[in-house]
């Protein structure tokens, strides 16, 4: 395995709290961003502001995301991933539950800023947070892998701005090969997305702990 899997910061839970909440105004930054109607001058002078907390932000930087303390399921280090990260503000973030049976699941709610058809999910967003709880499915199995296929279906469109539900199983573990599937439900429950893909562990699969 390639030294990136090694070499990181491992933040307390403090350090981790703070940056937490600092991701949490970038991302309400960016949703206003988004859906703002300010006046072209005005959007300048904030963004000369922005420019200089950026500033700020790398007068201290790190080569690679750092990594936070490992919980009980063993599967929560990536604290900077783009799916599950507290610290990505790119992140929605959904916080992913992996219960001792090996189902994962989670209920989130996406703003604007995941907008593919008008007041719809993309599509690309949802495949994406379906790759995290079937790739957390797969790695519950104790064999975690790098996703091979994943195939989405598209039953319905998945609404914006109102609670989902993502549920994801590992079905099989056939040597290196770890299939799971899942699906994304609206709030009546009736499933939008559903997906089923294949992981491949690595050959020398660093531990999931
Ligand atoms: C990400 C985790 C990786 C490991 C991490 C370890 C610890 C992490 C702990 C916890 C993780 C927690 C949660 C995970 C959450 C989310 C997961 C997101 C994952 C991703 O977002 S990940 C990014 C997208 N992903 C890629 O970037 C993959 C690029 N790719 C490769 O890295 C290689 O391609 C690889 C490794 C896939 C295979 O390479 P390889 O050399 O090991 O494979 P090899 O040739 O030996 O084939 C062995 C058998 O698999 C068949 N086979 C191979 N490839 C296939 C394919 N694509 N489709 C169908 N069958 C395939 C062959 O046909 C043969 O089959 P057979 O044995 O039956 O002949």
């Amino acid at each position: 395995m390639r030294e990136v899997f090694v070499d990181r910061d491992v933040l307390s839970g403090d350090d981790e709290a703070e940056l937490a909440a600092l991701a949490a105004r970038v991302r309400e930054l960016a949703e206003a961003m988004t859906l703002t109607k300010v006046e072209p001058a005005e959007a300048a002078s904030v963004a000369a502001e922005i420019a200089a907390l950026t500033e700020r932000l790398k007068a201290a930087r790190r080569a690679h995301p750092p990594f936070g303390t490992v919980g009980e399921s063993g599967l929560d280090r990536q604290i900077a991933n783009p799916v599950t990260g507290r610290l990505n503000p790119l992140a929605p973030p959904v916080d992913i539950e992996v219960s001792e049976d090996g189902i994962v699941r989670a209920e989130f709610t996406l703003p604007a800023v995941y907008e593919g058809p008008p007041t719809f999910v993309h599509g690309g967003v949802s495949a994406m947070i379906m790759d995290q709880a079937l790739g957390m499915a797969a790695a519950a199995t104790g064999t975690p892998g790098m996703t091979a296929t994943l195939e989405t279906r598209y039953r319905r469109p998945t609404p914006l701005g109102v609670p989902l539900t993502v549920e994801a199983k590992a079905s099989r573990v056939e040597g290196r090969k770890i299939y799971a599937d899942g699906t994304i439900s609206g709030p009546d429950g009736r499933v939008t997305v559903e997906a089923s893909a294949m992981f491949i562990a690595p050959q020398s699969a660093p531990a999931a702990s």
